[in-house]
Order: C-alpha cells, then sequence, then structure tokens
C-alpha cells in the first residue's frame, strides 16, 4: 500500500469513527445556529454542476456521479431549512440535457422517479422541514413515464407551507421568459368580463341549467342534483328566467347597458407584471445564486430571476462534493454584504424597477 492511499484510508476510519462522527455533528450544529443569528436569504439556487467530471475522476460511472449529486442536495437542503432559507431552486434537468446519450437521459429519468418518490416520503427531509415541492419547467417535455411521480410528489407535499423546493425540470430560461411573454399577452388581449349578450356561453349555460331546474322541480330530488330547496349552483346575478329570445325583456336591459369590453391597459406593464407570470411568481427574489464545478456561467439558468442585488458565487468544487463547510463561506459573505448594504441604506430595493 502506498502512503498516500494509507493516509486516505487513515483519514476516512478516522472521520467515519463515532467520536469523530459526534464532534463533526456537533460542530455543524454550531455552525448553523451562529448563522441563523444573522440575516437569512429567503431564496438560494443552485446550478448542481459537475457530476459527470467528479465521476470521470473518481472512475465511477456518470449516473453514479448524479447519484452523489443528489446526496450532495439532500445535505444542501437540510443545511437550508434549518437556517430558515424559505425557497430554494435547483437545476435538475435542462431542456439542452435531452441532447445527452440515450443511456444518460434514460438514467436521470430513472433516477428522478426514485428520487422524488423518497423525497416526499412521509418523516423524510421534505415532510420534517414542512417544503413543498414544485416542478417548474416544460411539462409537456417529461416523459409519460416520469409525470405520475411528479405529480404524486407535488401533490404529496402541498400541504407543507414552511418552505419551497422548486426543481426546475426540464427547464431553460428563455423557455420560461417566453411562456411569460405569452401569458402577460393573453392577460393584456383578453378583457377582464366578457360583456354578457344573450347569446354568449355564460348565457346559454345559465339557461340550459334553468331549464334543467324547470325539468327537475316535477321530479323527486336525486342525489347531485341541486338543492331546488336552497341554494341552487347558479349564479345569482344572472336571472333564471333568461331564455334566448332576443326578444325578451332581459335581452332589451343587456341592449341598453351594453359597454364595450374593456381591455387591461398595456402601458402599465411593468417588470413585476412579466415577473408575476415567471414560474417563480410567487417566490421570493433570488438572494443567492451558486453554481460549481468552477464554469463561471449562467447557462440559460434564472437569467430573470438574478437581479441588481443577487449574488452570485462561482465555486470550484464539483456538485456531489458540496457541503456546508463550501456552503459557509457562500452565507458569511452574503451576510457581511447586507450588512454593508444596510448601512449604506441600500436594503429592501430588491428587483423594483421603478
Ligand atoms: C429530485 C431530482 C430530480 C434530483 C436531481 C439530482 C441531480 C443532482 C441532478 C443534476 C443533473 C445534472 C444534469 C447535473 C449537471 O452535471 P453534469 O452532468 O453537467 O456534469 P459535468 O458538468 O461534469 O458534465
Amino acid at each position: 500500500m502506498s502512503s498516500g492511499t494509507y493516509t486516505s484510508q487513515l483519514s476516512k476510519w478516522l472521520l467515519t469513527s463515532p467520536p469523530i462522527e459526534w464532534a463533526l455533528k456537533n460542530a455543524r450544529e454550531l455552525l448553523i445556529g451562529t448563522l441563523r443569528q444573522g440575516p437569512i436569504p429567503q431564496h438560494v439556487a443552485f446550478e448542481m454542476d459537475g457530476n459527470r467530471r467528479f465521476a470521470q475522476n473518481h472512475h465511477i460511472e456518470a449516473i453514479e456521479g448524479h447519484n452523489l449529486g443528489f446526496e450532495a442536495l439532500a445535505r444542501v437542503l437540510e443545511i437550508c431549512y434549518k437556517c430558515g432559507v424559505k425557497v430554494v431552486t435547483v437545476y435538475a434537468f435542462s431542456i439542452e440535457n435531452f441532447n445527452r446519450p440515450k443511456s444518460e437521459v434514460g438514467g436521470l429519468m430513472k433516477m428522478a422517479k426514485i428520487k422524488l418518490e423518497q423525497l416526499c416520503q412521509h418523516g423524510a427531509l421534505l415532510d420534517r422541514y414542512g417544503a413543498c415541492i414544485r416542478v417548474l419547467g416544460e411539462r409537456d417535455l417529461i416523459p409519460a413515464d416520469v409525470l405520475p411521480f411528479v405529480d404524486r410528489a407535488v401533490e404529496m407535499t402541498k400541504h407543507n407551507k414552511n418552505a419551497v423546493l422548486n426543481i426546475c425540470f426540464p427547464y431553460t430560461s428563455r423557455a420560461e421568459m417566453t411562456a411569460a411573454v405569452k401569458a402577460t399577452v393573453e392577460e393584456f388581449s383578453a378583457p377582464p368580463n366578457p360583456p354578457q349578450t344573450p347569446f354568449s356561453e355564460a348565457r346559454i349555460t345559465q339557461a340550459i341549467k334553468s331549464n334543467q331546474l324547470k325539468h327537475s322541480d316535477s321530479q323527486p330530488s336525486r342525489e347531485g342534483s341541486p338543492d331546488l330547496n336552497g341554494k341552487s349552483d347558479v349564479d345569482d346575478s344572472v336571472s333564471t328566467d333568461t331564455t334566448l329570445n332576443p326578444d325578451s325583456p332581459h335581452h332589451e336591459t343587456q341592449d341598453s347597458t351594453h359597454k364595450p369590453a374593456e381591455f387591461k391597459d398595456k402601458e402599465t406593464i411593468t417588470a413585476e407584471t412579466l415577473s408575476s407570470h415567471m414560474y417563480t411568481g410567487d417566490c421570493p427574489p433570488l438572494d443567492i445564486f451558486v453554481r460549481t464545478s468552477g464554469v463561471m456561467r449562467l447557462s440559460d439558468f434564472m437569467l430573470w430571476q438574478c437581479h441588481e442585488d443577487t449574488h452570485i458565487f462561482f465555486l470550484k468544487c464539483f456538485w456531489p462534493e458540496f457541503d456546508l463547510w463550501h456552503f459557509v463561506p457562500v452565507l458569511l459573505e452574503w451576510q457581511w454584504r447586507q450588512k454593508q448594504m444596510g448601512r449604506e441604506g441600500r436594503l429592501g430595493r430588491r428587483v423594483k424597477t421603478e
């Protein structure tokens, strides 16, 4: 055995020995407790890069690197939620990743099914910290056999209100921004309350319901039918006497009160309007963005969410290596900058553009 291998075996043995493990666990808790004394970021995003290079360096399969990447994610989530971070957003699969070898894409999808199931079990991490899962991205691109796992994970955790885990899968910022622009255009092209004409969809529905009510009046009440003695499920604001006859008095009233549809004023569209249509619409502004593996690019992730005060950190370690010891300097630097911004009176400006 070479001296290098001997030293690494010895340090492994030492680190996993019960007293050292106990001391390290306590040191971690102490560190997290200390960090909690300062300001805590509300929203942190991780670009989990370097799984394959880590695998290559350790002579293991690429999918093993991704599996270790998931373990790193579980560690980091625990740290974030313990510290009090409300929203964690992770880049789990880019739309571009579909161009990878079929076997790797298949392996990642299989892993997603297993991990999504693990993550939302009772007593598991998200349950312990009261965090819900949201899957952000192009739902249409999720393979049919993976979709039920995604929906189950979201459904099983939706009652959790303390924190959020946004899993971007399959995602790119450009697709997100395109969808947000489309949704905004739709919102501003449609009248908020379409005027009711005798031939409008709402009036026709009401007329049909009204007819059904008249018929069911003469029949014994059945399960599921409207409560004829009390409230019916017909909107009170529209009379059940309404008919489709254009000569009816209601028609005259509609005509005399008919106003042109009111469209929303496009001049009122702001950055906040677009933000509200992003997948992260109801999340706090992004405080910290971390990318591992030494690559200094955003790679189509959180392009809209990175605002003037988002602190972007590019770390050298590969994602499977990422742990509290890499995250502490990030948090400390963010806390220090927050204090500086507070002194300069710049806190609270965030993403507002007016
Ligand atoms: C619940 C759930 C779905 C969890 C996801 C787990 C996870 C860690 C996914 C990351 C996948 C990925 C494409 C990482 C990028 O590394 P890379 O393959 O680009 O590595 P490289 O830069 O070394 O090539």
